[in-house]
């Protein structure tokens, strides 16, 4: 393994009772790399992020987040399950954004960001909040601070999921199709959000459809097709001159 890979995936496999869904994935993230995966719905692209988030557990392979073995703590030759207070803490220095938002309704903009920090890193209202505002300010949402989710668009609602993600201060970002569930027109401001953090150094891996973000702002993409990894490479090279039929065919669908 490369020793400072930020994700590792070695013949990574999931099944759902019978249904086999990753079938043996390899990969691996450098630090500050943005990361896109891409291929048809059903491939096993939300459940792969959702392993290495400790979200699902794997059935075979090593996934590492880090250097560390996720979901396992290694003594020896032998291998530990991690108790739930332990995934918990590896939970916290990953922050992750879906398709749908799901902020808390009932609390305002900067009530959201501070949340995690006050609850889960016990750190007091004065602090979480300060950083709070600065991180709706970073998404361009610092005039919308005291909005109720309600009264917000669907794209300054993401623009909030993604600084309270950051208000935990990961060291890698999982996007799962952050733009999907938004208006066309309001995709723009998120995948600016994106672009500037992933300027900013940040690890993240990315599940899009946006192919011109895969382009611009990738560093390495994947197509995954039937739990596999089919071809990866510079998103340029993957996206322009595709090298297996299957790519070939799902990029004619969707470029
Ligand atoms: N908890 C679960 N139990 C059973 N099956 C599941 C579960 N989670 C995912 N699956 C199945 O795994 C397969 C892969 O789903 P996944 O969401 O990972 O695909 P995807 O590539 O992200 O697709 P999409 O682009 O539509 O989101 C699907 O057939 C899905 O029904």
């Amino acid at each position: 393994m490369t020793a400072n890979a930020m994700v590792k995936a070695e013949g990574v496999h999931k099944s759902f009772g019978a249904a086999h869904i990753l079938r043996g994935i390899d990969l691996e993230v450098a630090p500050g790399e943005v990361f896109c995966l891409i291929g048809p719905s059903g491939s096993g692209k939300s459940t792969f992020l959702r392993c290495i988030n400790h979200l699902e557990k794997i059935n075979a392979g090593r996934l590492y987040v880090d250097g560390e073995l996720v979901g396992y703590r290694q003594k020896g030759d032998k291998l530990y399950e991690l108790k739930d207070s332990e995934v918990a803490l590896k939970r916290r220095d990953i922050g992750m954004v879906f398709q749908r938002f799901n902020l808390f309704p009932h609390m305002t903009a900067v009530e959201n960001v501070m949340e995690a920090p006050v609850q889960v890193k016990r750190e007091t209202k004065a602090v979480a909040r300060e950083r709070a505002l600065k991180l709706l300010d970073r998404v361009g949402l610092g005039d919308r601070a005291g909005h109720y989710p309600s009264q917000l668009s669907g794209g300054q609602q993401q623009r909030v999921a993604i600084a309270r993600a950051l208000a935990m201060e990961p060291k890698l970002m999982l996007f799962d199709e952050p733009t999907s569930a938004l208006d066309p027109e309001l995709v723009g401001d998120v995948l600016d959000v994106m672009r500037d953090l992933a300027e900013s150094g940040m690890t993240m891996v990315v599940v899009t459809h946006e192919m011109g973000f895969a382009r611009e702002v990738g560093d390495s993409l994947v197509f995954m097709d039937g739990g596999v990894v089919v071809e990866s490479g510079n998103p340029r090279d993957v996206l322009t001159n595709p090298q297996h039929d299957r790519t070939k065919a799902f990029l004619s669908k969707v470029l």
